[in-house]
C-alpha cells in the first residue's frame, strides 16, 4: 500500500509533477489549491497566479466546483478548452465521509491526442491480430498453458499433468463438462510438443451430419460421389499430418467411423472415400468428451477398442463450481477480455455480484460465465457490474444449498442482496429503498447495520 511505502513522498511526487498528467485540486470551495507543473503548461498560466483563485477563473468550462457539489464523480468527460476538446476526470475527495475537495486529471488535452492514441492502439491490435492469425494458419493452436486462467489447486494440478504428457506422443483423453475449457487444453498439450510448429485440425465430431463425418475425417477423391468437388477434398486426417487431431466431442462419434478411425490409429494409413490407394499418415490423437465412454461402452455406442487406443491418458478438467478460487480471477479476466473488445467501460464487479458468482452453480462452466459476464457489459449502466444486470433468471436463482449452508445462512445472504439490490435501483436513497422493500425506516437502517452496508 502507499501509505506503508518508504518512498510515500517521491511516490506522490512522481505522479503528480513528473508524470506526463495535468492535475488540478480544488477545496470544497471550488478554490484551487494545486495545479501541477504540466497544467499550468498546458492552459499557460502562472502556478502563483492560479493558487487560491476559483477555479472558474482559472480553468475554461470547468466543472470541478460542481463535482464538489455533487458528490458524483465524472469519468472521461469532455470539455471544451483553448480551442479544443479535452478528456478528463473528476473525483470528489472525501474525508471521514466528507467531502472536501475534488481532484482532476486530464487524460488526453485534445481530442487529436486521444485520436492518435486510439488509432495507435488499433494499430497494435491489428498488428497482434495478424501475428494470431499468421500462427492460425501455421499450426491452428492459438492457446496455451499462459491462456488458461485460474490458479486453484485442482487447476494446477491440470497444468501438471499437461506439461508432463505434451512431450510424449501418447493419445490424450480430456474429460470435462462443456465450457471447462478443454479446448485449451488441446491447443495446449499441443504447444508443448513437439509437433507445434505442424498443424493442430479440429473436428467437433458432434456439429457434422454422420454421413459427411466420414468424407471430413479422411477426404474423398474427385467423383467419389455425387456432389463430391472438383479435384476431391483432403480429410482432416491428412490436413494434420505430422501435427495433432483433436476429436472433440468423441462420444458423439457415430459407431461407423469409430471403426475407421480406429483402423487408420492402428496402421497409421488411411483412405480417401473412392480411392484405391492408402496414405501414410502421421496424427497424434487428443480426444475429448463431457459424456461418460465407459456408459456408452456399456449401451454399445462406443467401441472398446477405440476407447483403449485413445485413453492412454486421461485428463479430468474439474468443473468451475469444485474450483471456486478460480471464479474470481477468471470473471476479472473476461471482464477485461470482453470490455476491450467492445470498447464499453466497466471495471470492476459489485461485491454482492462476486458473493453470488461465488454460490452459483455454473452448469455452464466458464463459458457460461463468459456469457453472463458479456450480457451485463452491454446491459450496465455504470461502471461496475451489479446484480440487477444480470440475466433475470439467473438473478431467481435463489443460493444453492452447498454442504454445510445453514438456513440461516441462505436466509442472511438472499436479505442482504436483496437490500443492496433495491439500494442499487433507487441511487442508495436509504428511504426510498426501505419503501421499496416495504418495512420500516429503523428495520431498515438495523439491517443495514448488520450486513455492513
Ligand atoms: N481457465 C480458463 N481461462 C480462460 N478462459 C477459459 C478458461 N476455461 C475456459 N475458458 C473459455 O471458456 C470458453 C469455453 O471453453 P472450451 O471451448 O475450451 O470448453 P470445452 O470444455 O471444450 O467445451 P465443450 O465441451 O462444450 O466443447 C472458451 O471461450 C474458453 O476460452
Amino acid at each position: 500500500m502507499l501509505l506503508d511505502s518508504p518512498y510515500r513522498e517521491e511516490i506522490i511526487e512522481t505522479v503528480f509533477e513528473k508524470s506526463n498528467f495535468c492535475f488540478v485540486v480544488v477545496d470544497n470551495q471550488g478554490m484551487l489549491t494545486y495545479l501541477n507543473d504540466n497544467y499550468c503548461e498546458f492552459i499557460d498560466v502562472e502556478k502563483e497566479e492560479a493558487f487560491g483563485k476559483h477555479v472558474e477563473d482559472v480553468i475554461e468550462n470547468t466543472r470541478m466546483h460542481i463535482v464538489v457539489k455533487t458528490g458524483i464523480e465524472e469519468i472521461a468527460d469532455i470539455q471544451y478548452i483553448r480551442g479544443n476538446y479535452m478528456i478528463a476526470n473528476r473525483v470528489p475527495l472525501y474525508s471521514k465521509g466528507k467531502i472536501v475537495g475534488a481532484v482532476g486529471t486530464v487524460l488526453y488535452r485534445d481530442t487529436k491526442e486521444w485520436m492518435k492514441m486510439n488509432s495507435h492502439i488499433k494499430d497494435l491490435l491489428l498488428e497482434i491480430e495478424q501475428y494470431r492469425k499468421k500462427l492460425i494458419n501455421q499450426s491452428g493452436a492459438i492457446y496455451s498453458l499462459h491462456d488458461i486462467v485460474g490458479s486453484s489447486d485442482q487447476l494446477n494440478k491440470v497444468k501438471e499433468k499437461i506439461k508432463k504428457v505434451s512431450s510424449g506422443d501418447v493419445s490424450v483423453l480430456l474429460k470435462g463438462d462443456s465450457g471447462t475449457g478443454k479446448e485449451l487444453f488441446a491447443h495446449s498439450i499441443h504447444h508443448l510438443s513437439e509437433r507445434s510448429a505442424k498443424p493442430f485440425i479440429k473436428i467437433n465430431c458432434a456439429a457434422i451430419p454422420e454421413e459427411l463425418l466420414e468424407s471430413e475425417l479422411f477426404g474423398y477423391v474427385e467423383g467419389a460421389f455425387t456432389g463430391a468437388v472438383k479435384g476431391g477434398k483432403l480429410g482432416k486426417f491428412q490436413l494434420a499430418d505430422g501435427g495433432t487431431l483433436f476429436l472433440d466431442e468423441i462420444g458423439d462419434m457415430p459407431l461407423n467411423a469409430q471403426v475407421k478411425i480406429l483402423r487408420v490409429l492402428q496402421e497409421g494409413e488411411v483412405e480417401a472415400i473412392g480411392s484405391e490407394k492408402v496414405q501414410k499418415v502421421d496424427v497424434r490423437i487428443i480426444a475429448a468428451t463431457n459424456q461418460p465412454l465407459e456408459q456408452l461402452i456399456e449401451e454399445n455406442r462406443f467401441r472398446k477398442d477405440l476407447f483403449y487406443r485413445i485413453n492412454v491418458v486421461q485428463i479430468k478438467i474439474p468443473p468451475l463450481r469444485e474450483r471456486s478460487e478460480d471464479i474470481r480471477v477468471i470473471a476479472n479476466y473476461l471482464l477485461g477480455k470482453i470490455t476491450r473488445r467492445s470498447g464499453k467501460r466497466v471495471v470492476d464487479f459489485d461485491e454482492s455480484v462476486k458473493e453470488f458468482f461465488m454460490q452459483y452453480q455454473w452448469p455452464g462452466n466458464v463459458r457460461e460465465l463468459e456469457n453472463v459476464i458479456e450480457s451485463a457489459v452491454h446491459l450496465t449502466n455504470s461502471d461496475t457490474i451489479k446484480l440487477e444486470d444480470l440475466p433475470e433468471q439467473m438473478q431467481a436463482t435463489p443460493f444453492i444449498l452447498k454442504q454445510g449452508t445453514s438456513l440461516k445462512e441462505i436466509m442472511n445472504r438472499t436479505e442482504k442482496q436483496a437490500i443492496e439490490q433495491a439500494l442499487n435501483k433507487v441511487n442508495k436513497d436509504r428511504t426510498k429503498a426501505a419503501k421499496l422493500l416495504g418495512v420500516s425506516k429503523s428495520s431498515f437502517y438495523e439491517k443495514l447495520k448488520k450486513y455492513g452496508l
